[in-house]
């Protein structure tokens, strides 16, 4: 499968007048053409850090200190070089949680989509340009396309405007979809509509998707592969079905053992602790004051086992067997055995 988006070993750091934080940590990932990639972990863990620096939105504060993104094989953000303004919107849409950053209050949505084919495809002509808005919208359920073209976003229910914003990120036909927490805020049918949405969008165009929650039952409906992320580093990667069904980080079993499932049969299990704030400085394993498998070597830093799309960042990764359908995280190998 041709890679439309390769991050190798990407390094995010932000100074803060406390210390210099470490938000994303020699990430790797890797996105081919119709597949669907999702990224999970806890509240803070770098998720939105990581999408929003693979098209270069970083806040003042915040840099790439080492590792590169490619799109479609082109370099487009390293340390002191950042040409992701040429690729935001052309090549490269977005969907955010809140459809209200991405629609703007003043504009009917018809004059929104003609400005964003206007800025990225500025070959088309009127004619065409209606045209497109107008088969976006039906691309995205819409039964009624005049209604809304002629709309303002606050006549739009909440499905409605996520819908219409989805619509302003693919309208360009980009390689790559970036989709942070955008269902979040919906109600779970409208959810489920949108996450069909998404994937026949993949299947209809062959684009890209990179698919951030917290919702690990949303990701499990929706993605072909799945990275897990803790402290700003990705813990954990594969295939979705091996993921949740053998996790193995503890992190991973946790995440899991935490969130009802249809498999799970017994009480949740929460993760007792809280996810850490990493300075540069900070050495070892993120999870290892909370994992119950730590031993002295995860004050060591931790690195990555098994091939670039899968595989776990852990001195004592679980035995790989399947997750139990109790909803208890499966027992880890030997602690001395690494
Ligand atoms: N500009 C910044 N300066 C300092 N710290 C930051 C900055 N931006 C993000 N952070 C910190 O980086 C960490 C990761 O934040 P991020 O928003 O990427 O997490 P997340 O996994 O997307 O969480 P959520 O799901 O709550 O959005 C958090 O601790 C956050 O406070």
């Amino acid at each position: 499968m041709t890679a439309v988006l390769e991050v190798g070993g990407l390094r995010v750091e932000a100074e803060t007048a406390a210390a210099d934080l470490l938000l994303v940590d020699g990430a790797d990932l890797r996105v081919g053409n119709g597949e669907i990639v999702g990224i999970v972990g806890e509240s803070g863990c770098g998720k939105s850090t990581l999408v929003r620096t693979l098209i270069g939105m970083l806040e003042g504060n915040v840099a790439v200190a080492a590792g590169e993104v490619r799109l479609g094989g082109d370099r487009v953000l390293a340390p002191g070089h950042d040409v992701t303004a040429s690729v935001r919107g052309a090549r490269v849409g977005t969907v955010f949680q809140d459809a209200a950053r991405s629609l703007d209050p003043l504009f009917k949505i018809g004059y929104q989509l003609r400005e964003v084919l206007a800025r990225h495809r500025p070959g088309l002509t009127a004619a065409q340009a209606a045209e497109k808005s107008a088969a976006v919208l039906g691309r995205m359920g819409i039964t009624e396309p005049d209604r809304v073209l002629g709309s303002y976003p606050h006549q739009l229910s909440g499905g409605l405007r996520q819908r219409v914003a989805i619509a302003l990120a693919v309208i360009t036909d980009p390689e790559l979809v970036l989709a942070d927490e955008c269902t979040t805020a919906l109600d779970v049918t409208t959810q489920a509509e949108v996450v069909a949405l998404f994937r026949d969008l993949v299947r209809d165009t062959g684009v890209g998707l990179v698919f951030v929650t917290h919702d690990l039952l949303l990701a499990s409906d929706l993605c072909d592969r799945i990275a897990v992320m803790y402290g700003g580093q990705i813990v954990e990667a594969g295939p979705t079905a091996r993921v949740l069904e053998s996790p193995r980080h503890p992190f991973t079993a946790g995440l899991l053992a935490s969130v009802p499932s249809r498999h799970t049969e017994g009480p949740l299990v929460g993760i007792p602790g809280a996810a850490p704030r990493v300075t540069t400085a900070f050495q070892g394993c993120r999870f290892a004051d909370r994992c119950a498998a730590a031993s002295a070597a995860c004050a060591d830093d931790v690195g990555w086992t098994g091939a670039d799309d899968e595989g776990v960042r852990c001195r004592h990764p679980l035995d790989g067997a399947p997750h139990p359908p109790t909803g208890q995280p499966p027992t880890t190998t030997d602690k001395e055995g690494h």
